[in-house]
């Protein structure tokens, strides 16, 4: 099924913050308001993905999670999307190669939790994403320190802009990226899953 694509002009800096979401949580509306403040961004898109390659076993159905999303995220600055099911594309990087090809003159900024930095490098074709769009990381309880010593980290450490200096993400050619130390929310999609606080149904 093909859904709307939402709305930007060239010139505008828009957070892309894809995720499972299964379901969301207030940690996710949390770093969505600090992206939002601390990288100098124009708007926040979440990016609800048909499923995480990475995963082993699928999430809730999608149409359960987009529900849940819209309810935890309410802010005029923030839009909850199924673009990748528009895209037809399940790689990070192929997602924002169509979404570059998709928005011409749009910047977009790459948004996630220091957990996935530490396993970025697992990532299909991460360090394409690394060289063509500016990252913006926030922290995550327990995961600061790998964070930072990560392989991305590490290859791309000349890359790396101090966190007091974050506004300057967005206007940044890359490779950027940051990572922030905004206060962290420990909250998760598994441990509410593992509470049986998330039935999985439309
Ligand atoms: N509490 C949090 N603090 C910082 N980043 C977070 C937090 N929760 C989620 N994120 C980030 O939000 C993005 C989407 O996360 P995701 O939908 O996988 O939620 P999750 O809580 O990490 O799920 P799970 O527990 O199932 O792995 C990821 O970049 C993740 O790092
Ligand atoms: O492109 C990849 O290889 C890749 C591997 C793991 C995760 N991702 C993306 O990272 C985001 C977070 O995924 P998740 O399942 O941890 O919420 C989501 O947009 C995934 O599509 C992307």
């Amino acid at each position: 099924m093909r859904h709307e694509l939402p709305y930007a002009v060239p010139g505008q800096v828009i957070g892309l913050l894809g995720g499972s979401f299964d379901p969301a949580h207030e940690g996710h509306a949390h770093i969505t308001r600090e992206a939002l403040k601390r990288f100098g961004l124009d708007r926040v898109w979440w990016l609800i993905s048909p499923r995480n390659p990475l995963k082993q076993s699928g999430p809730a159905p999608i149409g359960s999670r987009m529900k849940r999303a819209k309810e935890v995220m309410q802010h005029p600055r923030v839009e909850i999307t199924r673009i990748e099911e528009h895209t037809g594309t399940r790689y990070t990087a192929e997602t924002l190669a169509a979404l570059m090809e998709l928005y011409p003159g749009v910047r977009f900024v790459w948004l996630m939790g220091a957990d996935n930095l530490a396993g970025f490098h697992h990532w299909d074709n991460w360090r394409w994403i690394m060289d063509h769009v500016p990252v913006g990381v926030i922290a995550r309880p327990g995961d600061r320190v790998q964070a930072r010593m990560s392989p991305a980290a590490l290859i791309y450490r000349d890359a790396r802009i101090r966190g007091r200096e974050a506004q300057k993400l967005s206007h940044r050619v890359a490779p950027a990226w940051t990572l922030i130390n905004a206060p962290m929310r420990d909250i998760s999609s598994s441990q509410i899953r593992a509470d049986g606080k998330w039935s999985n149904r439309d």
